[in-house]
């Protein structure tokens, strides 16, 4: 079984968020099941594009409503990524030295037209195209119904939900772009009157899957506008929880921390990573290390961090250290503070990975207060690292975290308010203070096992089930 995974990011080739995560591991693990998967994505600007070769497999061109673009697929050369990797370079367009831009239609548009033609083309074409979110969302409609496209209609389509917020609607004045179709079918593209990728994703793929089970059932009642879509295509729609790259994120083997350590040695291991973090951003490392790391966004409930912070800082005897970036007056208000607590309370405004696996093995415990989480990778990073997370109920992070009051092994709170949030970290600072069972829960969620190999296998077996 050949399956083909479109996607937009790709770790290690381009990383913005959780979505790189997946799609750089999945096909990996799927690979190891017995069956070839493939990765295509665009081809951008970067320090990965610049540091390794490419080979060219084909040149064209790829028509964009009245544009023809050059258009070259480029596939990766000494590739130890477990996957083969394609790439769309398509100059004028992708190659940029960022993955996403407030004016993505065209862009992503051609992205998938090129795609479509190169697979048309292929070899060994695919007997599933698996495309993940909004800028792979019209491939499953124009297998089905652009005319140019009539011999893939018979390729199962997946499509994976990572975030239903972002949807990449555009004005219908743009459909003109989209390779020809009989216009009665027009309305499979339409949410709203608006062209609604994630919408006809949802409408035409053959399956749709959300990232963990919870999510699924949670995009009934809250999913920016599509709610009653998914509740009416739910007989085609499942939950699969994401896995992790155990090989990536593996403390024994990780270059990126400052000591590598197993469960056996994790007292002494996390201790030097912690103490390196306090040092780097003068902080106290007797005291308890809370982390966020990630997007700062409303989902992430970051527009409360600056509150939520103030108070516990005010409240607390810990430490907090922030790595993430996202809306401007966000990250403003939280770099405000560091003034008023100093030396307790630091951030690192931007996007960094070696510091992110630090955080993971060097803090006591994370924080993801989260409104919206549709999985989670933070999580199942930080147990595997052994730091303990405290969470919002909601999405993967429901599937993933048990209170220690109901025998688990996190600190989970049910609403989001700075009280609840401020009153669920004091209970983990008592942990801290039995730094016995604080131990015992450390040693416990390092062996929780967030693997690929049982979604890997999830996925193998929705493939085979698929029929239109
Ligand atoms: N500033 C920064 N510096 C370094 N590393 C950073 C960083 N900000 C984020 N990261 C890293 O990016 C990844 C974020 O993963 P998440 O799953 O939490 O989030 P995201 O919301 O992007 O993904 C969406 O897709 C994924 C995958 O399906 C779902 O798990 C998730 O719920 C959904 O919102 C992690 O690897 C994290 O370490």
């Amino acid at each position: 079984m050949n399956i083909l995974h479109v996607s937009a990011e790709c770790y290690p080739i381009a990383k913005v968020g959780g979505l790189a995560d997946v799609v750089g591991s999945l096909p990996k693990y799927q690979n190891k099941l017995g069956v070839t998967s493939e990765v295509v994505m665009p081809f951008y600007d970067n320090a990965f594009t610049k540091s390794n070769k490419f080979k060219t497999i084909s040149s064209s061109k790829v028509r964009l409503g009245v544009f023809d673009l050059d258009v070259n697929i480029l596939m990766l050369e000494n590739n130890d990524l477990g996957f083969d990797l394609f790439l769309v370079d398509i100059p004028t367009l992708l190659f940029k030295d960022y993955v996403y831009s407030p004016n993505d239609t065209e862009r992503f548009l051609a992205f998938q037209i090129a795609v479509l033609d190169w697979v048309l083309q292929k070899e060994k074409r695919p007997n599933v195209v698996h495309c993940h979110d909004h800028h792979t969302g019209l491939i499953p409609f124009m297998m089905d119904q652009c005319y140019k496209y009539s011999e893939l209609k018979t390729v199962a389509t997946i499509t994976t939900i990572h975030n239903a917020q972002y949807q990449g609607w555009f004005s219908h004045d743009k459909v003109y772009m989209i390779p020809e179709f009989d216009f009665t079918q027009v309305g499979l593209i339409d949410w709203n009157h608006q062209i609604n990728p994630l919408a006809a994703a949802i409408k035409c793929a053959w399956k749709v899957t959300t990232v963990s089970p919870s999510y699924m059932e949670e995009l009934k009642s809250n999913a920016n506008g599509l709610e009653s879509l998914l509740s009416h295509e739910s007989a085609k729609c499942v939950g699969i929880l994401n896995g992790i790259d155990t090989q990536v994120w593996n403390t024994e083997t990780d270059n990126y921390i400052i000591k590598n350590y197993t469960q056996k040695t994790l007292d002494t291991g996390r201790k030097a990573n912690k103490e390196w973090l306090c040092k780097e951003f003068g902080l106290d490392p007797k005291k308890p290390l809370f982390s966020f790391i990630g997007r700062l966004v409303g989902e992430k409930g970051a527009d409360l961090f600056p509150q939520i912070f103030d108070a516990a800082l005010h409240h607390l005897d810990i430490s907090i250290l922030l790595l993430g970036s996202g809306q401007k007056d966000i990250e403003g208000a939280l770099e405000m503070l560091t003034y008023k607590y100093k030396g307790d309370y630091s951030t690192y405004i931007g996007y960094d990975e070696r510091l992110a696996h630090i955080i993971y093995a060097g803090a006591d415990f994370l924080l993801m207060p989260s409104r919206v989480e549709p999985c989670g990778l933070n999580q199942m990073y930080a147990l595997r690292y052994g730091t303990i997370p405290v969470v919002n109920s909601v999405g993967g992070l429901k599937d993933t975290v048990i209170d220690v009051e109901g025998g688990g092994f996190g600190f989970v709170h049910h609403q989001l308010n700075t009280e609840t949030v401020v009153e669920t970290m004091q209970r983990a600072t008592e942990l801290y203070d039995d730094q016995k069972e604080f131990n015992k829960i450390r040693n416990l969620i390092m062996q929780i096992d967030h693997s690929w190999d049982s979604s890997a296998k999830a996925y193998i077996n929705l493939y085979k089930s698929l029929k239109k």
